[in-house]
């Protein structure tokens, strides 16, 4: 059994050094002793935290900013991709689209990402080297940017116009130059719903603008088309208070009935783009729960109204099966006694008046009335064309578990299971999104899964009014509405609607509904669509044996128990991180603030999620960790571990001479071994990892990496060193010829990269093949991104000749060359090292989501080494390549070792597999 597992609490240096005596061997003595000699001259960990003086970091956003609005079609890339348009020029207007029904306004509106274009000398080398040059030279209309999504009451339709206006939607964005008041007269809103007839005067006077009227059902087309083909989790199931993501194939899409429940119900069957006809509807629909609902209960809003429901019981109100039979079933026709016989039926025999009913009983009722006839009609229409699948959209909805369980009990009770109701997340949205993609040259058909990422930042107003007061203008406004939205805390951790009773009582619908919260997750609160991103630098992984199957994270949150460790997990580990966070930032009282809102802001996702798991889709571990990142940076803390990165590197770097040697005197298997190793002892410098940092604390950064690989010993957890090491270096006469290209994702800064990836990358240099190391866009936890790399390699170059040759024939020493007298006029003979952003700010890694810089640096690999817990174990750890892969890590949680792996903390795994 491997490594340090026999004693997961006791890792003390001072108990362990005696032991690492005995366990290593007698090379591996000397370099620790250098090691520790090299560490005392340093000083060892701890010290300052904060940020150097003088260091500048450019604020930036999130994911999207790879560059994406200085983008340039090159090279073949252009083949691939169609060009796609989306409203860049300031002049250009198409930045907001409305749908103004009977009961809500929706909108959608576009902005620009902020140009993050950082060209620096990185870049520029990686794409002469894959051959991404700049010859092609011609600028996408602007590709990147962000769709949000938001809704106010028609009734209230001042505050939609109050918030247009405060965000200059209408003159494209705040940023456009004609934001500042210089009306031009002509701007033009495509709008859609028959508010955009009625309304066309209050818009020309209000505002300025005239609305360009869309048919609402091509609206309603192109919208349910486009987020089906587009959003990876936008339809689901909902059948007995269990929610499921459904997958749906885009080339088997249609045909299919589209049910929106606005104020009333429209019935589409759709067989194509712009394919369709509207087959049915009924004026009995959303408006007539929340019209008669309000008349008969006096309620004051559309949730009010429906959180009544959850504490309703409609036995008072309507006549049952039973009411007639005297407590029997109609067994002949198959008729529970507890089957709906008629709705409100029981209030004509009795002499009652309004008053004495509840409003909860009349609500639920009234929202079981409704629901059932909606779906059975559905379901009539469905059989009428042999349609099986049956999307329900419109705000009707509203997220709420027992009207989609009521619509999908009816539906699957009338069709004998024959018909699915399935429900989209967008719901409402499907209108202005459409009338949004009206807008020509938008191009937002073009973008295909890969290309989209859903956010969700804190603040968004979903609707106008009182708990929003206007629209947040920026971060300050932003974190006063956080402070503000805690006092009302209930509203953000509310429990979730509701999940129904357990069973259904037989043939008849279900029970009460069992209310797990007396109150409604407000409409503020309920985030359930985020920001839409478009990044169409974004690339499906090339070397992926199967991307329809791939699935990235290892661990199913969907095991409730799996959930909630991981929620504590993270819970636990705020307090630290904000510290972190905060102390980057220079402990100022802005930083302060900033730390406290973000750590709200999380805390509320967690709630919220841990609440209703696939509210943002469905949910993994690397969404979580994915989340904190850019929750970190939704409050502009940018880097958080970045001196921490910068002392662990510096360490690093001052004893890796040594360490080269080291390996060097070493012959080659023994040198392989070592390697490996290597990686898997320095991967335990992780922040994320609290067992890991508790380490910290007992000792400096060169005694716990020599403490590490002192526990080394194989077998590994998971150990397919020999076959590897056969790849590589064949048996007796038998050598198979180098790879040609590696692809290297590498982890933490400090001893993982320094002492760990780049020896094994000189190694596979040494072999004859080129190396290309894959690291993070964005700073996530102690990762290193790709912008820190060069000066790292830049660093460790200076004392080995071949990391220099072959960052130079990388390009990644462009400044050092200059500098640097050793460096040979000559053309190099070395195969090259590089360096590509993987496209993300994440611990873990979605192979269906990566730069497009790494998608052309895959295309000649024919190796693929994964590195540390969070891209080949949290993820990956089951993905299957088109070439060899290996993937290492050290497992540095005590569960996930027992659950996934049957070991320990500190267990290590060495996973190869060729390709196949
Ligand atoms: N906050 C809300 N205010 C009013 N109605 C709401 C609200 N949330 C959900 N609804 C429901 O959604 C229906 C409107 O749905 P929507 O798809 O926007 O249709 P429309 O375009 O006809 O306004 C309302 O009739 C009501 O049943
Ligand atoms: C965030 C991490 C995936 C980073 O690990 P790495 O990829 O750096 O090896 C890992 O630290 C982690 O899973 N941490 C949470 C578990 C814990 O604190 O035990
Ligand atoms: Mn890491």
């Amino acid at each position: 059994m491997a490594g340090l597992s026999e004693k997961p609490q006791a890792l003390g240096i001072d108990q362990e050094s005696a032991e690492a005596n005995k366990n290593s061997s007698s090379n591996k003595k000397s370099v620790h002793n250098r090691l520790l000699e090299k560490d005392k001259e340093e000083g060892g960990q701890g010290g300052d935290m904060s940020p150097s003086a003088g260091s500048s970091i450019k604020r930036s956003g999130s994911r999207p900013q790879l560059d994406v609005s200085k983008a340039e079609i090159q090279g073949n890339v252009e083949e691939k991709y169609p060009t796609i348009l989306l409203p860049n020029q300031s002049d250009d207007l198409s930045h907001l689209a409305l749908d103004i029904g009977g009961s809500l306004i929706k909108l959608v509106y576009f902005s620009r990402h902020e140009d993050q274009s950082t060209d620096d000398k990185r870049k520029r080398s990686v794409k002469e080297r894959l051959g991404l040059s700049n010859g092609n030279r011609r600028s996408f209309p602007i590709l990147g940017g962000r769709l949000h999504f938001v809704k106010f009451e028609t009734r209230k339709i001042n505050e939609c116009l109050d918030f247009i206006n405060s965000k200059q939607l209408h003159r494209g964005g705040a940023e456009s130059p004609y934001a500042d008041g210089a009306t031009d007269g002509n701007a033009i809103i495509k709008a859609t719903g028959g508010g955009a007839y009625k309304y066309t005067d209050l818009f020309k006077e209000r505002l300025g603008v005239s609305l360009d009227k869309e048919d609402e059902m091509d609206c309603l087309v192109a919208g349910a088309n486009f987020l089906l083909k587009a959003i990876r989790h936008e339809a689901f199931t909902h059948m007995e208070g269990q929610k499921e993501f459904v997958q749906i194939d885009p080339n088997d899409l249609f045909p299919y009935l589209l049910v929106n429940i606005g104020s009333g119900v429209s019935m589409i069957k759709v067989d194509g783009d712009g394919k369709f006809e509207r087959v049915s509807g009924t004026n009995v629909g959303g408006g007539t729960y929340w019209g008669l609902g309000r008349l008969l209960t006096k309620c004051k809003s559309f949730d009010e109204l429906l959180e009544l429901s959850q504490k309703g019981d409609n036995r008072t109100i309507d006549m049952l099966v039973g009411d007639i039979y005297g407590g029997l079933d109609y067994s002949k026709i198959g008729l529970s006694a507890s089957t709906i016989a008629s709705s409100f039926g029981k209030t004509i025999s009795e002499k009652k008046e309004l008053e004495d009913y509840r409003p909860e009983d009349i609500s639920l009722s009234l929202l079981r009335m409704i629901s059932y006839n909606i779906g059975q009609i559905s379901y009539l229409n469905a059989l009428r064309f042999g349609l099986k699948r049956i999307f329900f959209g419109g705000f009707f909805i509203r997220g709420h578990a027992y009207t989609m369980d009521t619509i999908s009990f009816a539906v699957q009770f009338w069709s004998k299971g024959e018909a699915q109701a399935m429900f989209l997340r967008h719901e409402g949205f499907l209108g202005a999104l459409g009338a949004f993609m009206s807008y020509e040259k938008h191009g937002l058909d073009d973008l295909m899964v890969h290309q989209l990422v859903e956010r969700f930042p804190m603040g968004a107003p979903y609707t106008g009014g009182k708990i929003h007061g206007p629209p947040l203008g920026d971060l300050n406004e932003k974190i006063s509405w956080m402070e503000k939205f805690l006092r009302k805390g209930t509203e953000i951790t509310a429990p979730v609607p509701m999940t129904p009773a357990a069973g259904t009582t037989g043939l008849g619908g279900f029970d009460v509904p069992l209310s797990r919260g007396s109150s409604l997750r407000s409409d503020a609160s309920a985030l359930n669509v985020g920001v839409l991103h478009l990044v169409p630098t974004l690339d499906v992984f090339p070397l992926l044996e199967d991307p329809k199957t791939y699935e990235p994270n290892t661990i199913d949150l969907a095991d409730p128990s799996e959930l909630e460790y991981w929620f504590t997990i993270l819970s636990e580990h705020l307090p630290d991180l904000v510290d972190k966070a905060v102390a980057s930032e220079g402990r100022t009282d802005d930083a302060k603030r900033r730390g406290d809102a973000f750590a709200r802001a999380f805390s509320a996702h967690l709630a919220r999620l841990m609440e209703e798991p696939a509210a943002y889709g469905k949910l993994g571990l690397a969404n979580l960790l994915e989340m904190r990142e850019e929750c970190l940076r939704e409050f502009q803390f940018v880097d958080a571990y970045r001196s921490i990165k910068q002392r662990e590197n510096e360490a690093s770097l001052a004893v890796l001479p040594d360490l080269l040697m080291e390996i060097d005197s070493m012959d080659e298997e023994t040198r392989l071994l070592t390697l490996i190793e290597g990686v898997l002892a320095a991967n335990i410098f992780d922040w994320g990892s609290r067992a890991c940092v508790d380490l910290y604390h007992k000792g400096t950064i060169i005694e716990i990496y020599r403490m590490s690989r002192n526990k080394m010993q194989r077998p590994w957890r998971v150990d397919d060193f020999d076959l590897f090491k056969e790849r590589m270096l064949g048996t007796g006469d038998k050598k198979k010829p180098p790879h040609k290209r590696a692809l290297l994702f590498v982890d933490n800064s400090g001893a993982d990269i320094v002492l760990g990836m780049l020896p094994l990358a000189r190694e596979l240099l040494r072999r004859g093949t080129e190396v290309v190391l894959v690291a993070n866009s964005l700073p996530a936890l102690n990762d290193v991104t790709a912008m820190e790399l060069p000066d790292i390699v830049a660093e460790a170059a200076k004392h080995c000749d071949t990391l220099r040759r072959a960052a130079e024939a990388g390009g990644l020493l462009v400044d050092a060359m200059i500098n640097s007298s050793r460096s040979s006029k000559g053309k190099s003979s070395s195969v090259p090292l590089m360096v590509v952003e993987n496209g993300c700010g994440s611990p873990c890694i979605d192979l269906r989501q990566v730069s497009s810089e790494l998608a052309a640096a895959a295309k000649d690999a024919d190796l693929i080494i994964l590195e540390g817990m969070g891209r080949a174990l949290h993820t990956n750890l089951n993905a299957r390549f088109k070439c060899d892969a290996l993937k290492l890590a050290m497992v540095k949680n005590q569960r996930l070792a027992e659950k996934l792996l049957k070991g320990n903390i500190y267990d290590c795994i060495c996973k190869y597999e060729p390709a196949s």
